[in-house]
């Protein structure tokens, strides 16, 4: 395993512009991710896990737009590539899922076809050499009778098989970095826990690394090897899972452990079973001052409300944004 991380991430802004104004949607964001390795980006809805996710593919549109920072794949600057290179970056080394495959799906093609068609344009292959390899494909998503399933159209597949066909066509290049975000919330539950497992499984085996986001702490707990907690826009906690739910840091990620079914009553701040943060997200053109979370903070002095807290190492790695850490 090489040193270098294959991902990093440093001090990115992401800019939301209205009527001329910029606003930091994302601000002062910091990561890397190892080859192989398995990073979690988790945080209540509009919290800024998506568009970071898509500023790392190149993928951001008006009114958003990366600010500062730089985002460096295996050593590569992105901001640095053309339209073009980011276009075979994105297609060869880096894929995603999403949480509505069919959006992301062609609905006037074949699935196979949508499969092979991966194979054809970044790896070379012949259309009859695809067909096979979009068959095992297929088997390797677990989906049945994969050599009849290749002629059906998306609509003719259930939620989790859709999936399953998406996560084929990601995977289908063995990339180095999948990104997949929100890819079961679509899913009832005994489907969900089969595509994470199926994520998991395949990643292992190929050693592609995966940036898994989503709002459940839990699901990127049991997922992850590393967890990074976002809040309005900013990092407020990274950590090793294990030690999120352990020693949580931030009061925003005890909110989050406590008020996840089984693990709450281990919260050091959240005694009680399903304890809810109250209060919403703030919409980003109206962030606090001093520490985004202090409106909502059971911990808040006045110097939360006045400065930012800046970003704390901690003992055992990782880092935490909060006057009053612990
Ligand atoms: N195209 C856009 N135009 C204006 N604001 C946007 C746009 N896309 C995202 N935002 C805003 O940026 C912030 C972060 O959005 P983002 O989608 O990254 O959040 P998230 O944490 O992924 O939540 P969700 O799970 O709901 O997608 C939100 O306040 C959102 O309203």
């Amino acid at each position: 395993m090489s040193e270098q991380p294959l991902l990093e991430v440093e001090n990115l802004r992401i800019d939301l512009t209205v009527g001329g104004t910029k606003f930091p949607a994302v601000q002062d964001v910091s990561f890397t991710i190892k080859r192989g390795e398995t990073f979690g980006l988790v945080g209540e809805s509009g919290c800024g896990k998506s568009i970071t996710s898509l500023a790392l593919i190149g993928l951001l549109r008006h009114p958003l737009s990366i600010g500062a920072g730089t985002i460096r794949f295996d050593g590569r600057e992105i901001q640095a590539l053309s339209p073009g290179e980011m276009r075979k970056l994105r297609g060869d080394r880096i894929s995603m899922i999403f949480q509505e495959p069919m959006t992301a799906l062609n609905p006037l093609s074949p699935i196979g076809r949508q499969i092979a068609e991966m194979f054809v344009l970044h790896r070379g292959a012949t259309w009859k050499e695809a067909e096979r390899l979009s068959i095992e494909a297929l088997a390797n998503v677990r989906v049945p009778a994969p050599e009849r399933r290749i002629k059906d159209y998306p609509h003719q597949l259930s939620g989790g098989m859709r999936q399953r066909v998406m996560i084929a066509i990601a995977l289908a290049c063995e990339p180095d970095l999948l990104l997949a975000d929100e890819p079961t919330t679509a899913l009832d539950v005994t489907v969900q826990a089969e595509i994470l497992e199926l994520i998991r499984d395949l990643s292992a085996a190929k050693g592609t690394a995966v940036l898994m986001i989503s709002h459940d702490l839990g699901l990127i707990a049991n997922m992850c090897r590393r967890v990074g907690v976002m809040y309005a826009g900013r990092l407020v906690e990274e950590r090793f899972a294990t030690e999120v739910f352990q020693s949580p840091s931030h009061p925003y990620t005890s909110g989050l452990v406590a008020s996840l079914p089984l693990l709450g009553a281990r919260s050091k701040y959240g005694r009680q079973r399903l304890k809810e943060i109250s209060g919403v997200v703030p919409p980003v053109a109206a962030f606090p001052t001093g520490c985004r979370f202090n409106p909502r903070c059971y911990a808040a002095t006045e110097v939360c409300g006045t400065e930012d807290p800046g970003v704390t190492p901690l003992a055992r790695g990782g880092l935490v944004r909060c006057h009053h850490h612990e």
